[in-house]
């Protein structure tokens, strides 16, 4: 069932207009004037072409929580929001601390065919922060696992994080950490500083954070093996992995489009929508971070896609759930915080959302170029249009979104995934669809592995 897609007059992220020429899940052409019986023709005129997006840090809740999200809905928001492959952090039930679970994962992922799906381990077992999980069980499983991470909580005692980054440098690994020192944030609630004081919300101090990403760099250059920060938020910490950077340490580092476009201002009524981990900053933090990516200190966006379910949320804020859900918006709060004020271009967008998260969690197999013979993984995007951001933008289960009623620039129009599209004039492909096209492209690589 191969068909074929013309895509027609797109812009490039460097500017040129090209078609493209979709066939057998690849990039057959790109060129100008192109015209191929039989093709569907997608008009892409003012439209954006970019590579597929990556989500180097989101949260599916498959295994265990899948009243939140599941690996079927979250990889359908990822679709929404352009995005073709997403990394499933392990804060399951069951942990994703085992090959059984990250194998379970991966299963699901290829099953709904939205997105490449690309599990990431535990660093201890359990999440409990007492012995490192089987990294190298993961690591070798089918789902080839290279990213470990206890997000949600912090690999806080030193020693456990100097082995689990020992450990990795085997197989060509990461450390992706959730830098927040427990004794510093006891029960708290937002940032630490006067607005903290005046609500009477106890304190989330910007010392949790800079004072481990410290610590990690340190532990990072002493084992030479490499290190990434999860959602950066503070002005101190872009600091601290600028200088990291400058010495020769191997450290990358995300920004979560939340943190480059709100402010801690927005928790003054309690609507627990803005009730995030880490919390929202001040001002001065999201210029810093905004300047961060764009000097390369931070090297990407990441979404921290974090459904809850409504009665987590609609609660008061000291019992409210942390987290925010990011995939359907992410690429219209970057536009709206780093691209219409010029710090960053549609080229260097391919690069924070794209060739530089793949590249991080060692995604192999997937071009991140749009030229010919590449994987047909790419996203349209209409840097035009301006829309209020509403629940119907929202395509997983998930609908704490900080940006509801919100007026936010542009929308995705098409999205791509093994030369299919999965989202088609703004509207996502029914999941039956996208199954019986995933099956077809898995039988058809397995056909071309044997020859
Ligand atoms: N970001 C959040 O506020 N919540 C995340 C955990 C995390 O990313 O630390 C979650 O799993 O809900
Ligand atoms: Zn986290
Ligand atoms: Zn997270």
């Amino acid at each position: 069932m191969n068909e074929t897609y013309l895509i027609a007059g797109a812009t490039l992220a460097d500017g040129r207009t090209a078609d493209l020429l979709v066939d057998g899940g690849r990039i057959a052409e790109v060129g100008a004037g192109l015209s191929v019986p039989g093709a569907t023709v997608v008009d892409a005129a003012g439209l954006i072409a970019l590579p597929g997006l990556v989500d180097l840090h989101t949260h599916l809740r498959e295994p265990g929580f899948e009243q939140s999200e599941t690996v079927l809905t979250g990889t359908r928001a990822a679709a929404a929001g352009g995005f073709t492959s997403v990394f499933a952090m392990a804060n399951t039930s069951p942990v994703a601390d085992t090959a059984g679970v990250v194998e379970q994962v991966l299963s699901l992922g290829d099953a709904a065919g939205y997105a490449t799906v690309r599990p990431i381990g535990a660093v201890t077992v359990g999440l409990e922060g007492e012995r490192l999980a089987e990294l190298g069980a993961m690591a070798d499983s089918r789902a080839r696992v290279r990213v470990f991470s206890d997000d949600g909580k912090c690999v806080s005692d030193p020693l456990l994080m100097r082995r689990a980054l020992e450990y990795v440098k085997a197989f060509d690994g990461v450390i992706a950490q959730h830098a927040q020192e427990p004794r510093l944030t006891i029960g708290a609630q937002m940032n630490e500083g006067a607005l903290s004081g005046e609500l009477g919300l106890t304190g989330w101090p910007a010392v949790a954070e800079e004072s481990i990403i410290a610590r990690d760099v340190l532990l990072a250059e002493h084992v030479g093996s490499r290190l990434h920060v999860c959602h950066v938020s503070t002005a101190g910490s872009v600091d601290v992995i600028r200088w990291a950077k400058a010495r020769g340490i191997d450290v990358t580092a995300e920004v979560t489009p939340h943190h480059l476009l709100l402010t801690e201002d927005l928790v003054q009524g309690y609507d627990a929508r803005y009730k995030v981990n880490p919390p929202l900053r001040r001002r001065e933090d999201v210029e810093a971070l905004r300047a961060g990516l764009a000097d390369g200190t931070i090297d990407i966006v990441a979404t921290d896609h974090a459904p809850h379910p409504v009665e987590s949320k609609d609660c008061e804020w000291d019992a409210a759930a942390f987290g925010m859900v990011g995939l359907e918006s992410a690429l219209s709060v970057v536009h709206a915080s780093v691209v219409e004020n010029g710090m960053l271009g549609w080229s260097d967008v391919a690069r924070v959302l794209s060739s530089a998260p793949a590249r991080i969690g060692r995604l192999s197999g997937h071009g991140h170029a749009l030229e010919a013979g590449a994987p047909a993984e790419f996203t349209l995007y209409d840097p035009q249009a301006s829309r209020e951001f509403a629940t119907a933008d929202l395509a997983g289960k998930g609908v704490n979104s900080p940006y509801l009623s919100m007026t936010l620039p542009g929308r995705v129009v098409a999205t791509f995934h093994h030369g299919y599209p999965t989202v088609l004039d703004g509207v996502v492909v029914e999941a039956d669809v996208v199954a019986a096209r995933a099956r077809s492209f898995a039988g058809a690589e397995e056909g071309a592995l044997r020859g």
